[in-house]
């Protein structure tokens, strides 16, 4: 029911033309934004489609990383950089255990994938200035270079843009949730968030209906979804919660967030509805558009730090929606520390009518002091 409470204007007009979008701030990197994360989107599930799962490879944090996650974020940096050559990148993967394999049938997988998704066709909204379609290919070491340039430490000052080319690479490996992340912050603001979900129902409602949706928002701009494969823009707005019909958002994975600490504040709500647990920053986008009310990630315990490329994108969505986002005390998410979020206090977004309510549960059940 709660899905009628939407607010969904058709906005497809709006944006679609390219005298509205230049005049728009950040107009041209949300065009260029959009057409990589559907391109990246289009590669990912044609990996999944053909993927042998025997080609993930281990990294030393014990999360898979596939032939998918390089090659995606090789695709998003190049057309980044044909774009916005002076933007600095901080991407999830890079390329060192790649360059140790010349030759081998990984990087060759993932070199060939890149390309092809270089050198598909022009659709609606695509530029061939943006340096993709036929005959626009790259050599190995350009590809390789390109993932390596999302080696960029981050900090306070100045342009750059994040990218996580497979988030919930879980849930991505099981068939379900995982999503195609990319933000653009400037002084360590997020100003634009898109992000891509290929395995996403369009429609909550519609659970077996049309999947694949891409959620965008710029600062000041309203968040909007897209068909995967459309270009009608529907604007969302978060539902008006109370407390008792508030439902959860949360990580599958009980690593990523503490289950038990979700379930005490759960109950200091009065919450009765069972949380719905899915991988990734669709998350963020389904909590944009109202599928749930909140999304809590609360530490574990084991001093991991957040990563800015798994919820730069994510925020913005949110907080254009009308809702707010923090970590557990109640402080803005700070970007601009680096690559991390630094010290982990959790996050916490959920609508303005209900965010104060879940930080003061929050706070009950953790023993936390809210930030004054
Ligand atoms: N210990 C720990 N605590 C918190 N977060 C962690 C941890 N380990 C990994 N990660 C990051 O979690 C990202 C995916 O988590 P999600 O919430 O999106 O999905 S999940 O349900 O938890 O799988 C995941 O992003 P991807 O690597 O892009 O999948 C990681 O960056
Ligand atoms: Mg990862
Ligand atoms: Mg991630
Ligand atoms: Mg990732």
């Amino acid at each position: 029911m709660y899905h009628r409470l939407r607010i969904q204007v058709i906005i497809s007009t709006l944006f679609r033309s390219s005298t509205t979008m230049s005049a728009r701030p950040f107009a041209p990197e949300r065009q260029l934004a959009l057409s990589a994360v559907r391109r990246a989107c289009a590669l990912t599930s044609s990996v999944f489609n053909k993927l042998v799962k025997n080609e993930t490879l281990t990294k030393g944090d014990k999360s898979p990383v596939t032939v998918g996650d390089y090659a995606a974020q090789a695709l998003i940096s190049v057309m980044l950089k044909n774009s916005f050559p002076a933007d600095p990148i901080v991407g999830e993967e890079d390329a060192a255990e790649l360059r140790v394999e010349e030759g081998s049938v990984l990087r060759e997988r993932i070199i060939a994938l890149a390309n092809e998704a270089l050198v598909a066709p022009l659709v609606e909204g695509d530029k061939a200035e943006w340096g993709i379609g036929p005959g626009q290919e790259k050599t190995s070491d350009e590809l390789l270079d390109a993932i390596d340039r999302g080696n960029h430490d981050g900090g306070r000052t100045g342009r750059m843009w994040t990218i996580d080319p497979i988030d919930g690479t879980k849930g991505f490996l099981r068939g379900e949730q995982y999503a195609v992340c990319v933000s653009l912050l400037v002084d360590a603001q997020v100003q634009l968030g898109i992000i891509g979900c290929p395995n996403l129902p369009v429609d909550a409602s519609k659970p077996d209906g049309e999947r694949g949706c891409i959620f965008v928002a710029v600062r000041g701009q309203g968040c909007q979804q897209i068909p995967l494969t459309g270009s009608t823009e529907t604007a969302l707005s978060m539902p008006a919660f109370t407390p008792s019909s508030l439902n959860f958002l949360e990580s599958v994975e009980a690593l990523h967030s503490s289950h038990s600490t979700t379930d005490t504040i759960s109950s200091i709500l009065g919450i009765t509805r069972p949380p719905l647990r899915m991988d990734s920053q669709a998350k963020y986008g389904c909590l944009a558009r109202g599928d749930g009310g909140l999304y809590l990630r609360m530490p574990t315990g084991v001093g991991y730090r957040e990563k800015i490329w798994d919820h730069a994108p994510g925020a913005i969505l949110v907080e254009e929606a009308g809702g707010i986002v923090t970590d557990s005390r109640g402080a803005p998410l700070d970007f601009g520390l680096g690559r991390t979020l630094g010290e982990n206090f959790g996050v916490v977004a959920a609508g303005k009518e209900v965010h104060s309510a879940v930080l003061d549960a929050v706070q009950q059940a953790t023993g936390t002091k809210a930030k004054a």
